[in-house]
Order: structure tokens, then sequence, then C-alpha cells
């Protein structure tokens, strides 16, 4: 019999407020503009039929530029958004719950380059799907919450007893009823795997939700075929490509377009090059104008993160002003990004090396950042070494120092090693793609208007208080 894991339906996707904060800020960002209606629910009252009828008319006031390849995918998902009316995983009764199935419907796994429209079109989508049991999550924040679950149903299991073997239990069962219970809509944007933790759970855990019904929809940078590509014990990955093919349609989005780098209006000059000169004392006035205006002195800020202090040298208000080793040379995760995106509206990053595969963990932290900030629009100032586009370079050979360790410890052989994504930086390569394309938008002047917290209501971007 399944293990039943006891927890309240509020606390589940504990990253979830993080992700969907983000489609509440587009879909806020169309009501703005007069498209949307009502947040989180347009289908009726807006006006609009669907997803198309309402990407249609954000052609029409040029909100967005016309694409085929949009357009098609936004047919494939408003059909599914017809056919989820209504639709349930969970039978009303427990007699029903036994004897029937649930059908089973098939979502879609969209890829594609960065900045192909990927995620606006699963957002439009999502919008639009009649149910209040669908989530909207970020992959990655949606296998962290997975490994928690499991920790804790393992932790709630009684204690083995001395000199008895513990009867072999599956975790990954109950907790895809859990969520499956929760949710019988997923969609997860950038779905990659990265990790050897979720890859060799992914297949097990996915199988369960198909079954148990969860039509999933997904946005990729990659085909089905090509994620954990090279990674460590892929043989036992390779399966869950198979069933994800099965349950998800895949669309290939590409239109060859980043739309992050179409020329939008410039919020004027954001990145500096080290090699400018009086670039510090430009900076530095930059900063001192922004402190201006808050209500506060420039002194160092201590966040309380989980119980840890991190300490950010200056500050002002909601004005942050770091450096590249202070945020990406201690050991700072995402939670410590996202807690500097909740407390400032604005952060400066100083010193910007270039970066090689031989700073890795440095390399890492950065796109970490970057992918906090952006998610909540966070406004950059930024002087590093080298332009934007040149910033991330990778060099063959290059000697990976902090993975030394690590081939050692797995008995691997340099030559054998190379192949392998996590030392040959692979994937890597996909997210400094997708920094530099996010970075570039950051830089627009609807990006820095959009980051303007002056004018909002208090709420989720409130005061320091941890400070
Ligand atoms: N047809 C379009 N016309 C104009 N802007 C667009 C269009 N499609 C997308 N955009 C804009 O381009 C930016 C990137 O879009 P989006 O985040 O959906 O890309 P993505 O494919 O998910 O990227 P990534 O792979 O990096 O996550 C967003 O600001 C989005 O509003």
């Amino acid at each position: 019999m399944a293990l039943r894991a006891s927890r309240p339906a509020r606390e589940v996707f504990k990253l979830k407020d993080f992700c969907s904060r983000r489609l509440r800020k587009s879909l806020a960002d169309f009501c703005r503009r007069g498209v949307y209606a009502a947040a989180g629910s347009c289908s009726s009252g807006a006006g609009f039929s669907g997803p198309l009828d309402h990407y249609s008319r954000l052609i029409r006031d040029g909100t967005l530029r016309d694409d085929q390849r949009q357009r098609a995918v936004l047919q494939e998902l408003e059909q599914l958004q017809r056919t989820l009316r209504g639709y349930s995983n969970t039978p009303p009764s427990i007699f029903s719950r036994i004897f029937t199935k649930p059908k089973n419907l098939r979502g879609f796994y969209i890829y594609g380059d960065v900045g192909t429209g990927k995620t606006m079109v699963m957002d439009l989508f999502y919008s639009y799907v009649e149910t209040e049991r669908k989530r909207r999550v970020h992959f990655h924040g949606f296998m962290l919450d997975v490994h928690k679950r499991i920790h804790r149903l393992k932790q709630s299991l009684p204690k083995r007893k001395a000199g008895k073997m513990a009867k072999a239990y599956d975790p990954i069962a109950p907790v895809a009823e859990e969520i499956s219970e929760e949710a019988c809509l997923l969609c997860f944007d950038e779905f990659q795997v990265t990790d050897i933790a979720d890859a060799m759970i992914l297949k097990q855990l996915f199988e369960h939700l198909f079954l148990n019904g969860v039509v999933v929809v997904a946005t990729s940078n990659r085909p089905p075929e090509d994620l954990y590509k090279n990674g460590l014990q892929r043989v036992n990955f390779v399966p869950f490509i198979a069933v994800l093919k099965k349950y998800c349609q895949t669309l290939r989005l590409d239109s060859g377009i980043d739309y992050r780098k179409q020329n939008r209006p410039s919020a004027g000059k954001l990145y500096f090059l080290s090699s400018e000169p009086d670039v510090e004392a430009t900076l530095d006035k930059m900063f001192d104008e922004l402190a201006f205006r808050q209500n506060d002195i420039t002194r160092p800020r201590v966040l309380n993160v989980h119980n840890r202090k991190v300490v950010l040298s200056k500050a002002c208000g909601t004005v942050a002003d770091c450096t590249f080793q202070e945020l990406c040379d201690r050991p700072l995760g995402a939670s410590d990004y996202l807690e500097m995106s909740r407390l400032f509206d604005t952060i400066f990053i100083r010193h910007i090396p270039l970066l090689s595969l031989n700073q890795k963990t440095q390399a890492r932290r950065l796109i970490t950042l970057v992918d906090a900030l952006y998610e909540q629009k966070v406004r950059v100032v930024l002087l590093a070494d080298h332009p934007l586009e040149e910033l991330f370079v990778h060099e063959e050979g290059a000697g990976h120092d902090d993975s030394h360790a690590l081939m050692d410890d797995l008995g691997l052989k340099r030559e054998e090693a190379r192949t392998l994504s996590i030392f040959s930086g692979e994937e890597e390569r996909f997210a400094f793609q997708r920094t530099v394309s996010r970075l570039t938008e950051m830089q627009s002047e609807e990006y820095w208007l959009e980051g303007d917290r002056s004018s909002k209501p208090r709420g989720s971007h409130s005061e320091p208080k941890n400070s």
C-alpha cells in the first residue's frame, strides 16, 4: 500500500510562490496595458475566446511581434486548454477512485533556443486554464520541493528496530500521489536535468504523476533526447525520456529570434567596463543618486536567511552595492539570492571577471543570481572586465579545478570524465546563453520601468525587515 504523507496542502510547492509571482507579474503587466481583464482567470470576462485570440490582440496593439511558430504552438495549447475544461484527475468518491482510472490527457514539451517565447506562450495558456488545481513552477524549484517531501516522508517513518531488516519502501509513489491530489495540471518552466539525484528519480516520479492523470506542460532549451546528455549514470535516466514522450507531445518553438535581444529601447547605460576611465566614480555617483531617494542611510546590511547571516557591505534602502566576489565567491545560493530579490529593487554588481569553466562554481552562482533577479524584476547595474557577449568563455581543456577531487572520488580518468556533462561544462554553456539573454533584456527601458517598486503597494516587496 502506498505510504501517505500527512501535510497541509498550503505548504505545498514551497517555491511555488516564487515561481507564480512571475506569472502574476506578467498577468499584471498585461492588465496594466488593458489586455487582461482579471489576473489569474482570463477566460471569461476578458473578452478573449482563448490564448490565441489574446495573442492576436497583443500583436495588434504592438506588445508582441507576430511569430508563426508561436502561433502554431499556441494552437496546440489552446486545444489542450479547451480539453481541460471540467477536467479532474481525482474522482469525486472513494468508490469511483478505486474503480476508475483517470483518463490520460497528453501534455506538451516545448523546447527551443533562449528567448524564443516559450515561457510567454506557456503562461498565456496557463492563464486560460479554468481550474484552481493548476501549478506553474520553475522545474528546479519543483525538484527541490520533491526532495524535501521525500526527506520528510522518510523521517516520518518509525525508527528501524535493531537487528531487524527494515522493509524496503518507496517514498516516490506517495510523494507523486500527494502532488497529484494538489494539481491536475503542472506547468514547468525551464525543464532541465543537471543533478544526478533528480535524474535517478524522474522516471518513477513522472510515471506516477502521469498515471494519476496529471497533465504536464513544460518548456526547455533542449529536446527530450538531449536531457541530461552525458550525465553520470545516464543509462538509468534514459527510460524517462520514453515516458516523457509518451505523455507529452514534443513541440519545437524556434523562430531563431531571441526576443530579449530585439531592439528594445534602452534604459540608459547600465553595463560598464572596468577599462572605462573613472568608471568606479561613475557608479558611485549612480548609487548616490539612487540612495538619495531612499529613506535610509548607506550602511552594511545583514540579511537573515534560514537563520544564517549574510552580510552585504553597502546598501541603502532598496539599493545594494555589491561586488562579484561578495555575491558569487562565497557559499551563497538560490535562497540568499531570492531574499536579496525580495529586499532590493536595484543591485550593483561590480568587478565581474571573465568567467571560464575554471570558475564553474562562481559562474553557476552568477547564473542563479541573475535568474532570481530576472524573475523578480530586480534592476542591475554591472561593472565587468569584458563586454556582456564575451563574459563567459568556454576554453577547451580548461582546468576545472574543483572537479578533480570528484573525478578522483568517482575513480574516473581524465579522458572518461571529459564527456560527462558535469565535467565538460555543457550545461553551463546553455545557462550562459540564457544569462546573457536575460542580462540584455534587463538593460531595456521596459524592464527598468517594470522594476520600479516605489509606486507599488507595500507587501510582496516589503521594506527590509531582517536588517
Ligand atoms: N513575439 C514576441 N514579440 C515580442 N517580444 C516577445 C515575443 N515573444 C516573446 N517575447 C519577449 O521575449 C522575452 C523572452 O521570452 P520568454 O521568456 O518567453 O522566452 P523563453 O523562450 O522562455 O526564453 P528562455 O529559454 O531563455 O527561458 C520576454 O520578455 C517576452 O515577453
